[in-house]
């Protein structure tokens, strides 16, 4: 069975506005509204840098999400991750017990239900995740990791993820008029975090009606590149706080700000909240994360072009590795 569905060649993904069981307190059925989550063509035989740093600049302005195509992560290379992250998932409950999650300041390991709630006001989220922060990095002892196999089909994928992560990095430069290795300089591994999220099929009748199955949150760092499968329930919210589907598209990572971008541009780009639904239909759902964060001694602070003329900064300067980790503490009950 194809992991991914085809959609045909539509461009642009639309989002509707959802009837929204868990937050409204209305009975009534809004209306959908259409909302665009821009698709943006990568492929540099086709595009030059600056047309593509026009449209990512618009839609990490317009949105906080978009969705990128032919960053040179193959279909392959994802279907082999997604292999690698079902044997896992699907696997002994010892064996997950064994590479457990430790510790919010190693930020590594298996998840259970209800270990992390995203939205620190509501009940753990109903998904199980494995966890890998710094991952080239050897701190963590080798039988943390599940088995060779899983940790070698993992550093594959996360180099492909990364060097598509890299290219967005200066095409941001670019749009930002800053150096073009600015922002790859201050990402050299320490906080950049590969994560596996499992939603199993969960009963209605048995789950606390405010439980998501990821709950409402912005990303912490600086970029988010998520591979999903196609089930869907990934929802972002508009400013005026309806909840819209992205759903899945074959060829295309969503990639979304983070606060950290957002503060570094001076609120140019949105680090815009999302969520993901309990998985209520008996079908489970697979996606992968890989979070682009800044090394900890890292401050951002506004860039100077993000300061319009007369105008200042908005945020005040903070160091990533006290916000990350502030986040990560706040949202984990290990
Ligand atoms: O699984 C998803 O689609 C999104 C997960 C997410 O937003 C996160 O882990 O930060
Ligand atoms: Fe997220």
């Amino acid at each position: 069975m194809p992991l991914l569905p085809d959609f045909g060649g539509s461009v642009g993904i639309l989002l509707f506005e959802m009837f929204d069981p868990w937050h409204s307190s209305s009975s009534s059925r809004s209306l959908s509204l259409p909302m665009e989550v821009p698709l943006i063509d990568c492929d540099p035989r086709t595009r030059s840098d600056a047309e593509v740093a026009r449209d990512i600049d618009r839609a990490l302005r317009d949105v906080g999400f978009m969705a990128v195509r032919n960053l040179g992560v193959t279909p392959q290379r994802i279907e082999e991750v997604f292999g690698t992250a079902r044997r896992f998932f699907d696997g002994a409950e010892e064996e997950k017990r064994r590479c457990a999650y430790v510790a919010a300041r190693e930020n590594f390991g298996y998840q259970g239900l209800g270990q992390e709630s995203l939205d620190p006001d509501r009940p753990g989220d109903l998904k199980e995740t494995f966890t890998m922060r710094n991952l080239l990095s050897e701190q963590v002892a080798t039988e943390r990791w599940p088995d060779d196999e899983f940790r070698a089909s993992i550093s594959t994928f996360f180099a492909d993820a990364l060097a598509a992560a890299q290219r967005l990095q200066r095409l941001l430069a670019l749009a930002l008029s800053m150096p073009s290795e600015f922002f790859v300089d201050r990402h050299n591994g320490e906080n950049i975090t590969l994560r596996l999220l499992h939603y199993p099929p969960v009963l209605r009748s048995v789950i606390d009606p405010e439980q998501m199955g990821a709950g409402a949150h912005t990303d912490y760092g600086m970029l988010t590149l998520l591979f999903q499968d196609a089930v869907g329930g990934l929802q972002v919210q508009s400013e005026k706080g309806a909840w819209h589907d992205v759903p899945p598209r074959p060829d295309a990572i969503v990639i979304n700000s983070g606060d950290l971008l957002e503060r570094w541009s001076n609120g140019r780009y949105r680090s815009t909240c999302h969520r993901v639904l309990p998985r209520e239909q008996g079908v489970e759902r697979y996606s992968i994360a890989l979070f682009v964060d800044p090394d900890s001694d890292t401050r951002v602070e506004v860039l100077p072009s993000c300061i319009p003329a007369g105008g200042a900064a908005v945020y005040p300067p903070v160091s990533a590795g006290e916000h990350l980790q502030a986040k990560i503490e706040a949202t984990h009950r290990a």
